[in-house]
C-alpha cells in the first residue's frame, strides 16, 4: 500500500553542487583571462603569416574549450527513485514501452550479439504486460528468425531468473562474464545453483546459434538479403495471449513475459529502403497495431541494456508529478557511446577515458545505461 508520504515524494531529484559550481566558475574565469592574454598577444603580432597560423590554432582551441564548459558551468547530479514510483498509485497506470531493435546483416552483426540485445531488453525491470520488444531484420535472414525463436525460449528462463534475483545487468553475455560486481551473488548457495543452471542453458542457446550460423553461411545468398517478402511473426503468440488472459484474471504482472515480435519488411532491389530510418518506420507501424505503447526505446542491434533499472528510472523522470517534464524541458542528447569489448591495449582511447574516467560527465550521468 502506498503511504501518503510516499505518494507525495517526488520520483526523481536534481541536485546542484554549489561548491563545485563556484570552483568550476573560478577555474573558468582564470582560464578565460589567460586565454584572452594569449589571444591579445597573437593579435598584436598578426602581421607575420606564422603568427596568423598560431592565432588560428589558438582560436580553435578556445572554441573547443568554450564547448567543454557546457557540462561544467552548472554540474548537476540526478537521482531516480523507482521504489517510490512503484509504491504510488501510478504503478497501476504505467505507460507501455516498446523496444525497437534493428539489425541488417547477420555477417557483420552476429546473431548471438543481436539476441543478447533482444533478451536484455525483455529482462528490463518493467511489468511484462507493458513491455514489448520488436526486432527488425532487414536481411530477412532465416538464421535471425530461428535465433529469435530460440532467444524467446531462453528468455522464458532468463526473465524470471532476473526478476527473482533482482539481477542488475540483464545482458546475459556480460552477466555470465562476471564483471559486474553488483551481480556477484556467488555466496548464496541456492542462487549459485540456479545461476549455474541458467548459465548451462545460455551455453546451449549459444551453441545452437553458432551451429545454425555455420550452416546458414552455405545456403544464404546476397540476392535474398536485398529482395524478399515481408514477414511478421509474434514469437510464441499463443503463450502471450494466454498470459494476457491470465493477467486480466489475477493481475499477475510478475509472471508475464514481454511480447516479442520479429519483423522483416519487404525489400525490393528497385525501391529505396532508407536504412535504419526505414526499418524504424516499419517497426513503428507494426508496433502501433499491436502494443502501441506511449514510449519507444530504440536500440541498435549491438546496444544491449546493461541496467535493468533503466526503463523505470526513465519513467521516474517522465512521470514525476512534482515536475512533469514540459516539452521545453526535454531534450534529445547524443551521449558518447561506451564500449565493452575493446582491447586493453587500445592506443586510440576508444573507451573515451577522458569523458568517462578523467572527467565524469555528472550532468548527464543518468543517460549512461
Ligand atoms: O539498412 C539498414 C542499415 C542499418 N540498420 C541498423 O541500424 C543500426 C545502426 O547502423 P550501423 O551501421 O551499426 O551504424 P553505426 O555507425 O555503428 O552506429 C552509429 O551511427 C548510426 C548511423 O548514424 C546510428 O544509427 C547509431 O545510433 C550510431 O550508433 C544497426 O543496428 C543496423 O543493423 C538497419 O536496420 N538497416
Ligand atoms: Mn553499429
Amino acid at each position: 500500500m502506498a503511504t501518503p508520504a510516499n505518494s507525495q515524494a517526488p520520483f526523481s531529484a536534481v541536485h546542484v553542487s554549489r561548491p563545485l559550481v563556484i570552483a568550476n566558475r573560478v577555474m573558468a574565469a582564470v582560464h578565460a583571462a589567460l586565454v584572452a592574454a594569449v589571444i591579445a598577444h597573437r593579435a598584436l603580432r598578426l602581421l607575420s603569416a606564422a603568427s596568423a597560423a598560431m592565432a588560428l590554432a589558438d582560436l580553435t582551441l578556445l572554441f573547443l574549450w568554450v564547448l567543454s564548459q557546457s557540462g561544467l558551468w552548472r554540474p548537476v547530479s540526478r537521482a531516480a527513485f523507482p521504489e517510490r514510483l512503484l509504491a504510488s498509485p501510478r504503478r497501476s497506470s504505467l505507460p507501455g514501452v516498446d523496444v525497437l531493435v534493428v539489425t541488417a546483416d547477420p555477417d557483420k552483426e552476429p546473431a548471438l550479439v543481436v539476441m543478447n540485445t533482444v533478451v536484455s531488453a525483455m529482462a528490463l525491470d518493467y511489468p511484462g504486460g507493458r513491455l514489448s520488444v520488436y526486432l527488425s531484420d532487414d536481411a530477412g535472414s532465416p538464421l535471425t528468425l530461428l535465433a529469435t525463436r530460440k532467444a524467446y525460449a531462453f528468455a522464458r528462463a532468463w526473465v524470471p531468473f532476473c526478476r527473482k534475483h533482482s539481477v542488475q545487468c540483464p545482458w546475459p553475455d556480460r552477466y555470465f562474464a562476471g564483471d559486474n560486481v553488483h551481480d556477484d551473488r556467488r555466496g548464496e548457495a541456492a542462487a549459485a545453483e540456479e545461476r549455474r543452471r541458467i548459465k548451462e542453458m545460455y551455453e546451449t542457446f549459444k551453441g545452437d546459434i553458432e551451429e545454425a550460423s555455420r550452416k546458414q553461411q552455405r545456403s544464404w545468398t546476397e540476392e535474398e538479403r536485398r529482395d524478399h517478402d515481408a514477414h511478421v511473426e509474434i514469437i510464441a503468440a499463443g503463450d502471450h495471449e494466454q498470459q494476457q488472459r491470465g493477467e486480466e484474471e489475477d493481475n499477475d504482472e510478475e509472471a508475464t513475459m514481454p511480447l516479442l515480435v520479429y519483423v522483416s519488411r519487404e525489400k525490393r532491389r528497385a525501391s529505396p529502403h532508407h536504412f535504419k530510418a526505414g526499418a524504424l518506420n516499419v517497426l513503428l507501424r507494426v508496433s502501433s497495431l499491436m502494443s502501441n505503447a506511449a514510449y519507444a526505446l530504440v536500440l541498435d542491434c549491438d546496444m544491449s541494456c546493461n541496467s535493468r533499472a533503466s526503463a523505470l528510472e526513465a519513467m521516474c523522470i517522465h512521470l514525476d508529478h512534482r515536475s512533469p517534464p514540459a516539452p521545453e524541458n526535454l531534450a534529445f542528447v547524443q551521449f558518447p557511446q561506451m564500449f565493452h569489448n575493446l582491447s586493453s591495449n587500445d592506443i586510440y582511447t576508444n573507451d573515451l577515458r577522458y569523458i568517462f574516467k578523467a572527467r565524469t560527465l555528472q550532468s548527464i550521468d543518468r543517460a549512461c545505461h
